[in-house]
Formats: C-alpha cells, structure tokens, sequence
C-alpha cells in the first residue's frame, strides 16, 4: 500500500498535457488586427517527477509559449488539457526579475516572511540553502550586482524557501559560460533527484549538458518533433532516415535537421511522436527505441461552470476505469485536498503580508539615496526657482496675471513630475509582481495596499519642500492654516498625477508609456489653462469636461487656497488695482461660488479613478 501511495504521490507531481494550443493575435499596427497565429499546434507531451526535462528547439519554435502554457504563466490563448498541480509550482524568469537595493540575505528573508509561517530555525534553514547552492559567502551582496551565474542561483534559492514540487525555468543558462551553464544544469539535476520535476527551455545545448538531461523535449515550429531520452535521439532520427554523422552532438543534429530546407522534416518527424503523445526511450543509442506512451492521465472535458471548489483544479486527471485507476485518482483528491488544508494554514494573512512588504518598500525608498537626494534635490531648485521668480509677489493687488503664472505653474511642475517618474520606473517593478504573485509571494491586494501606502511619505516630504519654500518666497499671508490648505493641495495634486502615471507604467512598457504619458498629460494641461480670461462664459459641456482635468482641479483648489477665505485686500502700488480684492479675482475666474472641499472631492475622486486603473492593470499583467 505505501509503494502505491508513493507512486501515485510521486504522479502527483508529473506534469502531462495533451493537444495544447497557443494563439496570437497578429496585428500590423496597434489598430490593425491581421488574424491570429498559432504558436502552439496542439502539442502533447509529460514531464515526469524526479527527472531534469528541457524543452529544446531553435529561436522562434514556441519553447518559452510552451513552458508559460502549461506551467500556467499564461493563460490567454491557451487551449489544452494541462495536468499540473499549481499549488506546489513555481516558475524562474529568464531575466531573473528581483526586488532591486535588497540584499542576498533580505531577499532570502523576504522570502521567508512571506512564505513560511512558523519562522522557527529559519537562519539555519536559509544558511543550509545558500550553503547548497554556493551563496552563502555572497549574504550582503545586494542582487544586482551577483554574477548571471550567481543571480539564477539566487532565484532558484529564493523558491527552494518553502520547497516547491515543480520547477519551471525559462532558459536558466543564457548569458551563462560553459563551464557555469553545466554547473547550474548539475544543480537542477540534483533537485530533482531530491524528488522534484524540473522542466526548462534551453536554446541549443552542449553535448555535455545534452546528457544531464534525463528527458528531452524538441518543438518546432510549434509542433513537437521528438521525446524521449537524450540517447534515444540518433535511433529516433533513423526512423525518419537520418543518419547523425559520428563527430557531430545529437542535440546539434537533431536542431541542424529541423532546422534545414524550411523546416521541410518536421511534419513527418512530429508524425513519429505523434505531436508528443508519443515518447522514444532507450539505455544506449544502439539498443532498439521503445516508443511509450508520454500521456497516463485520461483527460475529461471541464465542465463549463465549475460548483467544486478550486482546489480540485489543479487535478484535472480521471480514472482510467480500473479500480486501481479509481483508487489512485480518490487518493490524489484527497492528497490535493489535504494539501490545500496545509497551505491554507500556512499562509500568511493578508495583513502580515501587508506589513512585510511595506517594511521592504521602505527599505529600498531609503537604499535608493541617489534617487531620493534627486528627487529631493529637484524639489528644492524647482521651489527656489518659482520663489525668486515670483519673489515676494503674492501679495501685489497689480499682478493678477503672475498670481495665475504662479499656480499654474506649481500644478504643472507637481503634474509633470510625479506623473514621468512612476511611468518610467514601475514597468519593471511590474515583471517583479508578476513572478512573486505567480510563486504564491503574496497576494495582489495586500501589495497594492503597500504599494499606496508606502509611497506617501516620500510624496509628503517632496511636496512640503517644493511648496513651504515657493509659499514663503513668494510672499503668502503668513497664516499656518492657509500654508497647510496649500499644501494639502499639492499634496492632492501629486497623489493623482502619481496615481496615473501608475495607471500608465503598469499598463504599457517604458516606449510605450513615456509616449503615451505626455499625450494624455498634453490635453489636460490645455483644458487646466483654457478659458480662465472669459471664465464666466466657458460653455457648460466644456466645464463638465474640465472637471476630468485634474490638472484644472488642481489649479482651482489652489487659487481658493490662495485667495479664498476671505483674504484681506491686496497691496496695491499704482493709482488704481481692479483686482486687489481678492473677491474680484474670484469673481473674474468664475470660481468664487466653488467650495475647496468640492475640489477636494474632484481630486480624490480622481485619485479613485486612478488607483482602480492601477489594480485593474496589474491584475491582468499578474493574471493572464
Ligand atoms: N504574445 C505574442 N504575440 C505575438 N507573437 C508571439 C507572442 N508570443 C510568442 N510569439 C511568437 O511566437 C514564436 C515563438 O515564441 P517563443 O518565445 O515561444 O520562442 P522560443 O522558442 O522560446 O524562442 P527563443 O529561443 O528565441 O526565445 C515567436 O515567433 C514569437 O515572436
């Protein structure tokens, strides 16, 4: 009974899918759909528990599609049945995408945190980890600067925390040498003789590495061309009439052929696999190939709504109708859902998982000082600027025109500035995301929440710095709670604009958003600067249509912050100042029946707005 139930729990652990199809919107421009293509053609195939499996194949021929299809990295296009169970997988980048200015041994602590629940032994268990994967002595080195080598280690290290079943790797040995890409292959090899299932894409493998592999997997053009033993593959070729010439490496010939007259091998040698349904074993290449079976789970249709819980998900198989088939599927339901209890109780609240990702934002905001000293830096010159320029002009009845230069201005300069920097910078944070939510890190909604949150004090400290420093030079009514309404203002302002630029970095690359950025920045500036000469007769769809411009909003809420509130009358030099009243300014402006606290309310309705994009946005980049 125990061989039984170790045979079906190592099962548990294979991974089997069958006629898998990946599909691709193809489009000439970014309006010009031009039909789908197929990048996956209905491929099958297993990769089996306690075996280092790679997926090979030239440039183009679906390798990552397919590790991202079946290890669920993404969904979108993708048909199939996939038998994997996600609970007890995790997926390693090419890129290695880690939180940056973090240590070895904080991103190991990150992990930790995040993952494991009793944090008893913890240092000795991070210690046997990094010791296994030779990163121990590299503890204080912050990730960016580790070696390829070393940094593909430390993302394998950082999944080993709460030891996953399944290992999807894309590509582990680009950039990496020789003599380092056979140390990592060494390394995968070893995990999953511990009893894991290793599956990862390699390009063109050397002989050397070809022969770690316990089985290989060989696409083109999307179609699966061979599978089976690495020495299996000469006697494979033989079936279709090839002959390897001796001098060359099997991995190299087997490329060579796909790759040769157009690809004109493939249909018949992905006949011969059966699309990978079939799979070619032998002990030597000169023994005889025994062709098996790849797939031992009977895929049934999903039913179009599912009422069982999700945890019954990640089990797609069926029996096979023997009672054996029947016992081994019952055992491996209630091992899925036994196992779900257990990572239910593992994991850590939403809250805790909030704390601790506050705590590592806070951390990398204080590490990141030249970035900060920048920032803070600009604010400062930004304030000088606009109080030497408006130099003592706030309370000057004759300059109505600078009082409207002067708040326009500071809007623009918050606007600007908060909306480039995120839109610049969050792409990559968002690749970040995307791995650590698809490895169970944590959950979407406690990032976001530590992602707002952890950004205020930083906007707090720049916006009091530009705005203390532009109010006194310029010469305001000394009176606390006006300085304090103006600032809130800014405040306002900068937490909307950095909630859109948010909204665009999470939902276009760096090219993409730095365009799309000042094109949606551009009209709400116009809107926040039209009509402020003949305000009282702006038509009324225009004014609805201003109130989207936050930028407007903004510049309104600090005119009524600097001329509301019954401020007493102006200095006036000249013989007469029609607008020293600041009551006729307001007037003029068509703003002096319009409360704060209703801009106020525009803002945060706004920032709403924003923030919901922002969810949006990155819950289909993690998801899909
Ligand atoms: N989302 C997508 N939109 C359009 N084309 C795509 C998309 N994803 C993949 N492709 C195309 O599908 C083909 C296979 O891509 P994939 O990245 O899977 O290949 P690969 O075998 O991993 O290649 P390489 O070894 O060069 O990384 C490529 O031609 C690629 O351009």
């Amino acid at each position: 009974m125990d061989q039984t139930r170790s045979i079906y729990s190592k099962q548990s652990k294979d991974v089997e899918f069958q006629d898998v199809f990946y599909t691709v919107d193809r489009r000439t421009s970014f309006f010009r759909f031009a039909g789908q293509q197929q990048i996956l053609k209905g491929v099958s195939g297993s990769f089996r528990n306690g075996q280092l499996s790679a997926i090979m194949g030239p440039s183009g021929a679906g390798k990552s599609s397919l590790l991202n299809a079946i290890s669920g990295f993404r969904t979108t296009g993708v048909k199939g049945s996939i038998k994997m169970r996600r609970d007890n997988a995790c997926y390693i980048t090419q890129d290695d995408h880690h939180q940056t200015l973090l240590t070895v041994e904080e991103l190991m602590n990150l992990s930790c945190d995040l993952k494991l629940k009793q944090r008893h032994k913890k240092e000795e268990m991070l210690t046997e980890i990094l010791k296994n994967l030779n990163l121990n002595h590299r503890r204080n080195v912050t990730a960016e600067k580790l070696s390829g080598g070393e940094r593909k280690r430390l993302s394998i290290a950082l999944e080993l925390v709460d030891n996953p079943n399944i290992f999807f790797l894309d590509e582990p040995t680009s950039g990496l040498d020789e003599v380092t890409a056979a140390q990592c292959i060494r390394l995968l090899k070893a995990m999953a003789q511990e009893g894991r299932t290793i599956v990862c894409t390699i390009h063109q493998p050397s002989a050397t590495i070809y022969n770690y592999f316990d089985s290989i997997y060989v696409l083109a053009k999307g179609q699966c061309v061979f599978q089976g033993t690495p020495q299996a593959t000469i006697p494979f070729l033989r079936l279709a009439q090839i002959d390897c010439p001796r001098h060359y490496s099997p991995s190299d010939y087997i490329i060579e052929v796909i790759d040769a007259e157009e690809g004109h091998m493939v249909p018949l040698l992905s006949e011969l696999t059966e699309n990978g349904k079939l799979t070619y074993h032998t002990k030597h290449p000169d023994l005889p190939l025994e062709p098996m079976q790849a797939i031992t789970t009977l895929f049934v249709e999903q039913p179009k709504r599912q009422f069982l819980p999700a945890f019954f998900a990640g089990s797609a198989a069926s029996t096979d109708g023997t009672l054996m088939g029947a016992a081994g599927a019952l055992l491996e339901q209630v091992k899925v859902f036994s196992q779900h209890l257990q990572t239910e109780r593992r994991d850590i609240s939403g809250v805790q998982q909030f704390l601790v990702l506050m705590r590592v934002m806070l951390l990398r905001t204080m590490r990141a000082r030249l970035a900060l000293a920048i920032q803070l830096l600009h604010h400062t010159l930004c304030g000088l600027f606009f109080g030497l320029i408006f130099f003592q002009l706030g309370n000057q009845g004759g300059r109505m025109f600078d009082h409207l230069k002067f708040c326009i201005g500071a809007v623009l300069m918050i606007v600007y500035t908060q909306v480039m920097v995120p839109i610049l910078s969050y792409p990559a944070e968002v690749k970040v995301v995307k791995k650590e939510t698809f490895n169970r890190w944590y959950s979407l909604m406690p990032y976001y929440m530590a992602l707002s949150v952890s950004r205020l004090p930083l906007q707090v400290l720049l916006n009091l710095t530009f705005m203390a420093m532009t109010y006194w030079m310029s010469g305001l009514p000394e009176q606390m709670w006006r300085f304090c309404i103006f600032v809130a203002v800014g405040l306002m302002i900068s937490l909307v604009a950095e909630g859109m630029g948010l909204a665009i970095g999470a939902t276009f690359s760096i090219t993409n958003g730095s365009v799309v950025g000042p094109m949606i920045i551009a009209p709400l500036m116009g809107l926040a600067i039209y009509g402020f000469d003949f305000a009282s007769q702006i038509p009324g769809a225009m004014n609805v249509l201003m109130k989207f411009s936050y930028v407007r909003v903004g510049v309104v809420a600090l005119i009524l912050a600097v001329f509301g509130f019954q401020r007493e009358e102006l200095d006036c030099d000249e013989i007469y100042c029609h607008f020293s009243d600041p009551r006729v300014l307001l007037k003029f402006l068509d703003v002096d029946k319009v409360s704060i606290l209703h801009q106020f309310g525009l803002l945060a309705m706004l920032m709403i707005f924003f923030r919901v994009i922002v969810y949006i946005s990155l819950r289909k980049r993690c998801y899909t």
